[in-house]
């Protein structure tokens, strides 16, 4: 089912995943859940991505399910196919933005710069992925972007460089809906099966949120 804005702004933290075995996908997805993360990103940058969407969708329909580096509209078709609620890329690209549109399904396009937000928000996206965040000015240049963005609606998903201990600097903005990291759940501790890891870091970050 696609998800709304109200479904995704509730979430504050989203963990972005890089799977090598879609048969990973169900039990890494319960471990997060079992820390309280109800919500995931699986990448397209392995070939698992396709297959890992498809086992969540069918086995844990509660799991907020989302499609990271779209990048083309053939993933784009892939992930949707898949049965995602949302879709996001490091990069704002309209082909996909539009393929998503089609489906009726929210996109979360990635930005960097001013002119990217204002194509965002041209596109109709009003939650944008700022991507990479710690690269690109981190949280003070999030707070520049507020002052003639905020009153448009739009929200920011920080992504790239954000941790645990540097999450809350992200969170404690206004314009930002949710973090993206990875850290939640690697792909070595995925490929060790390591749940009872990975569920106590998606605790520690709930735990740990502003
Ligand atoms: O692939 C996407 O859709 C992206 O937008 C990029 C990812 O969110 C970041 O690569 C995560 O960064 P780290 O948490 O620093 O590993």
């Amino acid at each position: 089912m696609p998800a709304s804005f109200e479904d995704l702004t509730k979430r504050r933290i989203v963990p972005v995943i890089v799977i090598d075995d879609a048969n990973d996908a169900v039990p890494l997805a319960e471990a997060l859940l079992e820390g309280g993360i109800d919500i995931i990103e699986i990448t397209f940058r392995t070939a698992a991505a396709a297959d890992a969407i498809t086992n969540i969708a069918k086995a844990l329909p509660t799991m907020l399910l989302g499609a990271g580096t779209v990048v083309t509209e053939e993933n784009a078709t892939r992930a949707i196919d898949a049965g995602v609620s949302f879709g996001l890329a490091p990069g704002l690209n309209p082909a996909t933005i539009a393929r998503f549109q089609k489906a009726g399904i929210p996109f979360v396009p990635g930005i960097a710069t001013p002119s990217e937000v204002e194509q965002g928000l041209s596109l109709g996206c009003k939650l944008q992925k700022f991507f990479p965040a710690g690269d690109m000015g981190g949280p003070t240049f999030l707070k520049a972007l507020a002052g003639p963005y905020a009153s448009f609606g739009v929200k920011f998903c920080p992504t790239g460089g954000v941790s645990l201990g540097n999450m809350n600097d992200y969170l404690a903005l206004p314009i930002v809906a949710f973090i993206g990291g990875s850290w939640l759940a690697t792909k070595q501790q995925i490929a060790d099966k390591d749940w009872t890891t990975i569920s106590r870091q998606a605790r520690d970050a709930l735990a740990a949120a502003a």
